[in-house]
């Protein structure tokens, strides 16, 4: 494999351009029933084979009236149009019908009265105001039209769709099949949750956190625990996670240290495209092939792991689960903080968003952005991106603000 960054790091886009042209998305779909789709990703369109709604349907509880009747002192009551239960007859002139929000618009009415805008005495309904033609009035096809496609392929699937899906009547879809990634965290320091810890142990959190951002991803997990700093040992983890993995995702061990066996063994072994980028946190992200798997080996540093993933693990994890890519919501708000920062490399700071006197949107630092202090991450719930040549920044200043993922819609 040609190597794109021998000398120089690559730029974070450099690297999501690299990404995007070296990967293939898996094949292989499955049928499921449509609530077990959430998240996954569409294998084919969806199109709407009927119109939704199916008829023409009151917006409101009320009367359905002739239009050509305005003026008419009081119109005579002949029925009632639930929802479910149509009024089976017509509307004459000098008719009105009773009608409920959702009932189908019986036959010769040409809009809906609020019930409010009435007086009703027995089956002599008066007007108080008339509506206008068409008022009140849902038509068949003003959500979806038959033959329109209304979820794309590559589309992952929200409760929205959901809701879409169930209001054609659709009860299963084909989804892309879930990717497989392993992952596993290196280090001789690590102990697991539950152990005592010796003399300069430390928990190992890096499982944690990826396990939770692959999670959200909905890719189908194999956690192989902590593999010591040993030469031998890495390289039977790597072939084992491999061998049963698409993607297999490492943290610990690329940088330059003599215990830092990831890296070597992958470019030794494997084939590895680029292992330095002009991001901060996140230097020495490591991106290449091995044993037939995709394989990202994150730094070891806690914050690095999570900014790694977010900007370069997680695009390349959904483009190789089939889904369409689409732009990350970024947009500029002034800082309220003063923030450190050398020029050099891409920065991805920790913040958080407030809500000024005004009441306009602002964002300030978490705080120290330390790659160890994981609670920055945890405080936070936007990254302050600022650019490569950018030195400090002082407060007032205008920065680019890129909010985490909300799980709910
Ligand atoms: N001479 C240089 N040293 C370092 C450089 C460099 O360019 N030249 N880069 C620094 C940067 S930037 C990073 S980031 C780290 C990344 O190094 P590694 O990926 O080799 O990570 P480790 O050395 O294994 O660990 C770094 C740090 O993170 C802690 N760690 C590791 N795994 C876990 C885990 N699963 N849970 C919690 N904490 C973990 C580890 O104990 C270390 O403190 O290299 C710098 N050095
Ligand atoms: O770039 Mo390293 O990821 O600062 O800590």
């Amino acid at each position: 494999m040609t190597d794109p960054c021998a000398t120089t790091p690559l730029t974070v886009a450099e690297a999501l351009e690299h990404l995007r042209t070296a990967l293939t998305p898996i094949t292989g779909h499955r049928r499921v029933a449509i609530r077990e789709s959430l998240g996954q990703v569409l294998a084919g369109e969806i199109m709407a084979d009927t119109p939704v709604p199916a008829h023409d349907n009151s917006a409101m509880d009320g009367y359905a009236v002739r239009n050509d009747d305005a003026g008419t002192d009081s119109l005579r009551c002949v029925g009632t149009a639930f929802a479910g239960q149509p009024f089976t007859g017509g509307v004459a002139p000098g008719e009105c019908v009773r009608i409920m929000t959702g009932g189908v618009i019986p036959a010769g009415a040409t809009a809906v009265v609020m019930q409010e805008r009435t007086e009703a005495r027995s089956d002599n309904i008066t007007l108080r105001q008339w509506p206008e033609a068409g008022e009140n009035i849902r038509r068949a096809g003003d959500d979806l039209q038959a033959g329109d496609i209304i979820l794309p392929t590559g589309r992952r699937i929200t409760p929205a769709d959901l809701g879409v899906m169930a209001s054609l009547g659709r009860a299963e879809v084909d989804v892309i099949r879930p990717l497989r990634v392993a992952f596993f965290s290196t280090g001789d320091e690590l102990r697991g949750v539950g152990e005592a810890l010796g003399a300069g142990d430390i928990y190992d959190s890096n499982r944690y956190s990826l396990y939770g951002m692959l999670t959200r991803l909905q890719v189908e997990l194999l956690d192989l625990g902590v593999v010591p700093d040993d030469r031998m040992a890495v390289r039977d983890a790597l072939a084992h996670a491999a061998a049963q993995a698409d993607v297999v995702v490492t943290s610990g061990g690329v940088s330059v240290g003599e215990a830092d066996y990831v890296g070597q063994i992958l470019r030794e072994q494997g084939e590895a495209h680029f292992w330095s980028l002009a991001m901060k946190p996140g230097r020495p992200l490591t991106f290449g092939r091995y044993a037939g798997a995709w394989f990202f080996g994150l730094p070891g540093n806690p914050v690095s792991v999570m900014a790694t993933f977010t900007q370069v693990v997680a695009p390349a994890l959904r483009q190789l689960a089939g889904e369409t890519a689409r732009p990350r919501p970024r947009f500029r708000l002034p800082c309220r903080s003063n923030l450190s920062k050398k020029p050099g490399r891409q920065d991805f700071q920790r913040g958080r968003l407030v809500v000024g006197e005004d009441g306009s949107l602002e964002v300030e630092s978490v705080g120290r952005q330390g790659s160890g202090m994981l609670r920055s991450m945890s405080m936070a719930d936007c990254f302050i991106v600022l650019p490569a040549d950018s030195g400090d920044v002082t407060a007032g200043e205008w920065v680019t603000v890129e909010p985490f993922a909300g799980p709910l819609i």
